[in-house]
């Protein structure tokens, strides 16, 4: 189990032979959905919509297989370790599904609320339907039986190493970033599941309180616990769309004043592009995605707001200058592991700096697209300092007709912990504490805000 390289999807069992046990699909979902984001490094939340129509499931079975599977990455180091320590010869050569298999298993029996039998045996089940896994179907009992039996040493021994649900690359990354004490905390973060944010149009202490939810100081409503939420009260009628707090930061920055010209130039699916609207002004909602555009379209259709929306690569984009330019830049997404973990095992360095170099196109550009006089925010969802301060002090460095507009903790409710020496906003997953472990957090973003003279 040492990890998954990436390579083609796995081609189909050799004997297929369905089983049709009760709770099996939704298992079965899983361990491929698992398989799928390991072998071919693609998103979670992707990979389920894609395979979900395929199997049929009902939305019970469908949400199961989906916290098997957000479960499996959000704990991996841990589960990974646990099934290795139990293989005495290693993991099986040419056993077809038996990790991501034994992989889901884990997951139920150490951090989910389902009997071990039922786990074991639909497991066990599973390793049946292939023949290359069929064969190792009394390995993988004894290991997952050892799993039960030794849960509690397993789970003492995750609690007392604060990394082992994270890469190295990551660990290393954050220590050279924040230090070793910040660096652990934001791991053990990663291990709670996320709040769920939203922004409202208007008056968040009315949604607060309509929601059961906290009005946050930066002006976000956090709920108190998770709902469907196309039921809930306000999002019928547009009052109100799903945003993590720390990404509703940087639009907040720009200060959009109502019939101002302002771009907004990686915009899709929106939820910049919907704040920047709300406020006012006349946007310029970009992306070189036309499927994410067309998301975009429909999100602001049902909160009554209105864009210009444009298909385009932001790095070759020409147009009269703006009054403000917004630029969320794709990057390596290490902000948002909490909220999806797949991300910390799909990413990589490489990733990373590849992103770095698109990010420092998009900012040349962003930055012809800025008046004199004008307004530039840049951001990222990332922990990585060569998508945040190290990208902005190589601007700087190209573009002296540029300075920071520091941030005053007053324009972010007071988080004063949210803003570095330089006055950027840089909010961190264990920031923001709340009631609970799960209802304190937020996404770790980077945003500067530059001025141009
Ligand atoms: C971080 S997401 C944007 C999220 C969005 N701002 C929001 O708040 O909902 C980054 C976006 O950049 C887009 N993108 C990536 N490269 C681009 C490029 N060269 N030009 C324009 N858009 C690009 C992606 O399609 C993606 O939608």
């Amino acid at each position: 189990m040492a990890g998954h390289a990436p390579s083609r999807r796995r081609p189909p069992a050799a004997t297929p032979k369905r089983d049709d046990a009760p709770g099996l699909p939704a298992r079965r979902l899983a361990a491929d959905v698992i398989d799928e984001v390991l072998r071919a490094r693609v998103a979670l939340d992707e990979t389920i919509e894609r395979m979900l129509p395929e199997a049929g499931l009902d939305a019970a079975d469908a949400g199961l297989a989906r916290a098997i599977a957000v479960t499996a990455f959000r704990r991996l180091g841990t589960i990974q370790q646990a099934i290795d320590e139990r293989l005495d010869r290693g993991s099986p050569r040419q056993s077809g599904p038996f990790e991501p298999i034994l992989t889901a298993a884990a997951a139920q029996i150490l951090f989910l609320d389902v009997p071990d039998h039922a786990a074991v045996d639909l497991a066990i089940r599973h390793l049946h339907e292939d023949a290359r896994s069929a064969r190792y179907a009394s390995l993988g009992n004894a290991v997952l039986r050892r799993l039960v039996r030794e849960r509690d040493a397993v789970l003492a021994e995750s609690r007392a190493d604060a990394f082992r649900d994270t890469p190295d690359w990551l660990a290393e990354s954050w220590h050279d970033a924040y230090g070793a004490e910040t660096a652990a905390a934001i791991a053990a973060s990663h291990r709670e599941e996320p709040p769920l944010d939203i922004t409202v149009k208007a008056d968040p202490a009315h949604w607060a309180e309509a929601l059961g939810g906290v009005a946050l100081p930066t002006g976000s409503v956090r709920l108190r616990e998770r709902r469907a939420i196309a039921e809930l009260p306000g999002f019928a009628e547009g009052a109100w769309w799903v945003q993590d707090a720390a990404a509703a930061l940087p639009a907040r920055l720009l200060a959009a004043r109502p019939g101002e010209r302002i771009a907004d130039l990686c915009a899709a699916p929106g939820g910049k592009t919907a704040q920047l609207a709300a406020a006012g002004a006349e946007v310029t909602a970009l992306d070189r995605s036309a499927p994410r555009l067309r998301r975009l379209k429909a999100n602001l259709a049902r909160l009554g707001l209105t864009a210009e929306v444009v298909t385009a690569d932001a790095a070759n984009w020409k147009a009269e200058p703006f009054d403000a330019v917004l630029l969320d830049a794709p990057c390596s997404a290490t902000g948002t592991i909490r909220r999806h973990p797949d991300v910390a095992w799909t990413k990589t360095p490489e990733d990373r700096d590849r992103l770095a170099g698109l990010q420092a196109r998009l900012l040349d550009a962003a930055a012809t697209l800025t008046k004199p006089g004008g307004r530039l925010v840049y951001c990222t969802c990332s922990l990585e300092a060569q998508e945040g301060e190290a990208q902005i002090t190589a601007f700087l460095a190209r573009h002296p007709q540029f300075r920071r507009g520091p941030v005053e903790p007053a324009e972010i409710g007071g988080l004063a912990e949210a803003i570095d020496a330089n006055g950027d906003i840089r909010t961190l997953p264990h920031q923001l504490s709340g009631e609970t472990a799960r209802l304190s957090g937020w996404a770790g973003f980077y945003a500067t805000r530059l001025i141009r003279l």
